[in-house]
């Protein structure tokens, strides 16, 4: 049985509509997101077929002992039936209610006092109808060990049976569903996320020798269970900043964690870009000291354009200066940066007063900044304990602080956005020092939030190409941390 074989198994499950997404109550009464109907399979015999020798197969596989196999009624049934009638096994049915005339027997067979069952279900939530099958078949006299399960739901089922001694085999997870179909894309990232989150925060099983009593085993925040929100959860958090949660909806809707750095000497050239790459991007990152022809009139066109392509604006000023100093390059002199940059970033180096003097600006304009606390080029400085402590002050100033400049997720919470420049396709450098991750790494592996990407973009033949192809690795490696992350 191998990955290939199941993942084509869940399409087929899916085709026929055994998997559904919406509002559906369970057999407790609980309200789910996903609802697994088996039930369905009697009307697609092929199907049927293939659901049984994959349960089969896995009975094989797990050199199971036993007298008899009795499917948990009534989706089971005629999955139990198939894989005895093919394998010549004895069958038992479990009746759920005893007839008042002939033999009113609640199980129905042959069998020996102290004969093993082997139990088959369908679909498994908090193991509670295989445990009631099986103290049917205790009182006939016989034992059960082992259950086999098409599709565990992974709501503490086999936690739940094997505190009663039945082992639970399960052939499909849910978490294992969702990726399949997500990968086929049957359903977006943001289904199968909060589908995942529904499961991971609705465990049935308590155990009470792991606290004591029988009240619910306290519940896991999802931090704790380093379980990846996807952008677009992030931007409803309770806590976060505005404009950080403006900036994950916009990543949200335009699936794109790109910012492109706009590191030209025109304001036409950086107008023209913005023009055309605006669909692309999350954020238009500028260097407004390097234009040689900067007007107000510019800094409204690019207003007009982030508007336009629903983008936000980043002056990467990297402020460093004291408070009452910072208060003035940030408001005044010719760029009049707060007056149209969204974002502006600042080292920490001065101490807190840096971030206190920005804030003093920006904030009522609902502006937000970013602290440098790591730099891509080679030899920084910004590592260790100075990283650290840029993270502390992040902390200490949420309300204007919106996240890092960094080389990888420093934080925990999910309310701070990370930004990691010195991105291209291919790992390397410059020759002044500047030294290049691939987006792959940047968001898979370190866990950032958006790549800044500069001379990728702007030296390729094709700016509008080179954009979305940053776009959409981007993109894809955010979509693979999200869908593995719990698993
Ligand atoms: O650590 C840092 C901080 C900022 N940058 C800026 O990002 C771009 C990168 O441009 P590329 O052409 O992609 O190298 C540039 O504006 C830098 O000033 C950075 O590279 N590293």
């Amino acid at each position: 049985m191998d990955n290939v074989c199941i993942d084509t198994l869940i399409l087929k499950l899916h085709d026929v509509n055994a998997v559904k997404f919406g509002e559906y109550k369970l057999k407790s009464g609980m309200m789910t997101p996903i609802y697994i109907d088996l039930r369905v399979l009697v009307s697609h015999p092929a199907l049927m077929n293939q659901v049984s020798s994959f349960i089969y197969q896995r009975v094989h596989d797990e050199g199971l002992q036993f007298d008899s196999v009795c499917g948990v009624p009534y989706t089971a049934l005629p999955l139990a039936t198939i894989i005895c009638s093919r394998h010549e096994l004895p069958m038992l049915i479990r009746r759920k209610e005893a007839k008042d005339y002939g033999t009113k027997r609640l199980v129905e067979g042959s069998f020996r006092e102290g004969d093993t069952c082997l139990i088959i279900e369908d679909t498994v939530t908090s193991g509670s109808s295989i445990l009631e099958t099986a103290e049917v078949l205790y009182k006939e006299g016989l034992k059960v060990t082992d259950a086999i399960v098409l599709m565990d739901r992974e709501q503490g089922g086999v936690e739940m049976l094997a505190s009663k001694g039945i082992r639970l085999h399960p052939i499909i997870s849910l978490f294992k569903l969702l990726n399949v179909l997500m990968a086929a894309e049957r359903i977006d990232a943001k289904t199968a996320q909060s589908v995942r989150k529904f499961l991971l925060d609705n465990n049935t099983f308590s155990p009470k020798e792991k606290n004591g009593n029988d009240a619910p085993a306290t519940k896991k925040t999802c931090v704790e269970q380093n379980l990846e929100l996807s952008y677009g959860d992030r931007a409803e958090l309770g806590n976060i900043h505005p404009l950080a949660s403006k900036l994950l909806k916009i990543m949200e809707e335009k699936q794109s964690n790109l910012c492109v750095s706009a590191d030209v000497t025109s304001s036409e050239e950086l107008l023209q870009l913005a023009e055309s790459l605006g669909p692309k991007i999350c954020m238009l990152k500028t260097h407004v000291d390097i234009l040689k022809d900067f007007t107000g009139a510019f800094s409204q066109k690019l207003q007009a354009l982030a508007e336009k392509h629903d983008f936000l604006i980043f002056e990467d000023r990297k402020f460093a200066d004291i408070g009452n100093t910072v208060k003035h390059q940030y408001e005044g002199g010719m760029y009049q940066i707060s007056s149209w940059s969204h974002i502006v970033n600042a080292h920490a180096v001065p101490g807190p007063g840096v971030v206190k003097g920005l804030s003093a600006v920006g904030k009522p304009l609902g502006r937000g900044c970013l602290l440098i606390a790591q730099m891509s080029s080679q030899g920084s400085l910004a590592t260790g304990e100075y990283t650290k402590a840029v993270l502390q002050m992040a902390e200490e100033n949420s309300d204007f602080v919106i996240g890092f400049i960094c080389g990888s997720k420093i934080a925990k919470r999910p309310e701070f956005i990370h930004m990691t420049p010195g991105v291209q396709m291919k790992a390397g450098g410059d020759l002044l020092g500047q030294q290049y991750t691939t987006p792959e790494e940047v968001i898979y592996n370190k866990g950032s939030d958006v790549i800044i990407v500069g001379r990728g973009v702007l030296e390729a033949s094709d700016r509008l190409e080179a954009a979305e192809s940053y776009r959409k690795s981007g993109w894809d490696a955010y979509t693979k941390r999200v869908t593995q992350s719990g698993q």
